[in-house]
């Protein structure tokens, strides 16, 4: 049976290419930051060219009106942010915005992916530019780094596990003390470290190559995970929200992990504090 997707998927593929390379040579010139939503939520142009590049080179290829969008900088302009039964992109086109600004050899990521419905990905690409490697995953047919095949970890024992976390860009006092109270308990497990690289795609993806069992946050947004939730299920792993209940990717909390006993015994540890949906309505 045809595959009504794969032309989006290799499109996809090809201009993640594209856009890393502008982003390769933004990084050559000095980097003015401007902020969002906080002090430490940033974002620069490049971040807001390269969504533009990505959504003209998707509407030329596929028509203006086929596919919908969510990109993490137009929705930081006020777009909406829903997902419909309608094909939708979700873009982040600079995931490390950080990253990207100290211009250190640090990741920093770009990704796309497809969403058909809620909860149902049809497959997602993260270029970690700067090490030129192509992660991607197509529902049903694996998950591949450079066109080699990837796999979790099959380490069942949390003892000797490596965990990675971010902290997000909220600073309030009481957040930030429950992030690092479960940072604490999580170590103190123990496990064998923790680890974060700045930005919650590249994370996925190490989790779907099995250089670490598991990933979590809360805070993050979903143009963050979708390619990566794709990635980490078809290279075997698994998504669960932070309280052990199904994922959901637009609640801005996730779980990711090579396996259920490892994500579960992190779930015990995790200290919850409230996040507002990604697609809950404006304020006025
Ligand atoms: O904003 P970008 O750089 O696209 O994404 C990052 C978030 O800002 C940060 O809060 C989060 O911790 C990190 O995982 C994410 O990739
Ligand atoms: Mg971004």
């Amino acid at each position: 049976m045809e595959d009504p997707w794969q032309k989006a998927y290799d499109f996809a593929v090809a201009v993640a290419r594209k856009a890393g390379a502008e982003i390769r040579k933004a990084g050559e010139s000095e980097i003015r930051v401007m902020t969002k939503s906080s002090t430490v939520d940033l974002v620069t142009k490049t971040d807001e060219r390269v969504e533009k590049i990505i959504i003209s080179s998707l509407k030329e290829e596929f028509g203006e009106d086929a596919h919908c969008f969510i990109g993490e900088e137009s929705v930081a302009k006020g777009e909406p942010c829903v997902l419909s039964d309608k094909p939708t992109w979700i873009i982040d086109p600079v995931d490390g915005t950080t990253n990207f600004k100290t211009k250190k050899n640090f990741s920093f990521e770009l990704l796309k992916d497809d969403l058909f419905k809620l909860s149902f990905v049809e497959f997602g690409v993260v270029y970690s530019c700067l090490e030129d490697k192509m992660y991607k995953a197509r529902k049903g047919k694996g998950a591949f780094c450079d066109d080699e095949p990837i796999q979790v970890s099959d380490m069942k024992d949390i003892n000797k596990s490596i965990i990675i976390s971010e902290h997000g860009t909220d600073r309030s006092p009481e957040k930030v003390t429950k992030i690092f109270s479960t940072m604490q308990k999580i170590l103190c497990i123990p496990v064998h470290g923790l680890r974060g690289s700045g930005t919650a795609a590249t994370n996925m993806c190490l989790v779907a190559t099995g250089a670490v069992e598991a990933f979590f946050e809360i805070g993050i947004h979903c143009w963050d995970i979708a390619a990566g939730v794709i990635i980490v299920k078809e290279a075997g792993g698994i998504l669960l929200d932070v309280d052990g209940g199904p994922f959901d990717l637009m609640s801005r909390r996730m779980v990711s992990a090579n396996n259920e006993l490892i994500a579960k015994r992190i779930i015990k540890e995790i200290e919850i504090f409230p996040v507002g949906r990604d697609d809950a309505p404006a304020e006025k």
